[in-house]
């Protein structure tokens, strides 16, 4: 069974000193950096765009894990490629034809996963499994950080477990909104692979710690 991965949300950094944030990110257990890219359409707020991107990875040393809150993110998926992104995540909601714009993000040699919003229900991505690098659960509405996390994720998590054992697919489960280390251990029991955190994070005293003690979560 793999450990799990913990992706740091930059969108809780202090922009002042992001390349020290970062930084932060780069020595501790952290699997991957999580960055969010928001609109202001399909989302209710506007966070950064492709300089800060290109600035974050610049100075980030793990994978970029990039969750677009966008709509039609197609326009933006060579650009996203070209600035280095491992893997990136687009919104259930945002797209019109999501197994053309899956094809489309392995095509430019990225990872792909795509998001669900808290209504969303799991079993609408029955038949694209199989094409997806993870899913991505989103534990609050999205657009903020700092929300306070939905129970009925567990719930949500259980069953895209299950429909993924079913269909023998590897995509890795991630969960986003309300993460620290008070809910760590149930969403890893519950079949999360990868914890984003934004706020328990970057808020915390020692960010390093919260990390440590978040990755260190035995997998049952
Ligand atoms: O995608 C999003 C919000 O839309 C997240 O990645 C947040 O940035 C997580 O922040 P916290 O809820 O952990 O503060
Ligand atoms: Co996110």
């Amino acid at each position: 069974m793999n450990q799990v991965k913990i992706a740091p949300s930059l969108l809780a950094a202090d922009f002042g000193n992001l390349q020290r944030d970062v930084e932060m990110v780069n020595e501790s257990d952290a699997a991957w950096h999580h960055l969010d890219i928001m609109d202001g359409v399909f989302v209710p707020n506007i966070s950064y765009g492709m300089p800060v991107v290109k600035a974050i990875a610049k100075h980030a040393s793990k994978p970029l894990d990039a969750h677009l809150m966008i709509i039609d993110p197609d326009r933006y998926i060579q650009t996203f490629a070209d600035l280095g992104v491992y893997l990136l995540t687009v919104h259930y909601e945002a797209c019109q034809h999501l197994h053309r714009t899956v094809q489309a993000i392995r095509a430019a040699g990225m990872k792909a996963g795509v998001a669900l919003n808290p209504h969303t229900d799991v079993s609408l991505l029955k038949f694209i499994l199989k094409d997806l690098d993870l899913v991505l659960v989103m534990s609050v509405n999205p657009g903020f950080g700092g929300q306070s996390f939905i129970p009925a994720t567990y719930d949500k998590i259980r069953t895209l477990k299950k429909m993924l054992k079913d269909q023998e697919s590897s995509a890795l489960i991630e969960v986003d909104g309300g993460v620290g280390p008070d809910n760590a251990s149930k969403l890893i029991d519950a079949g999360a692979d990868v914890l984003v955190a934004g706020s328990s994070v970057f808020k915390a005293k020692d960010p390093k710690a919260i990390i440590a003690e978040m990755a260190s979560v035995k997998v049952s």
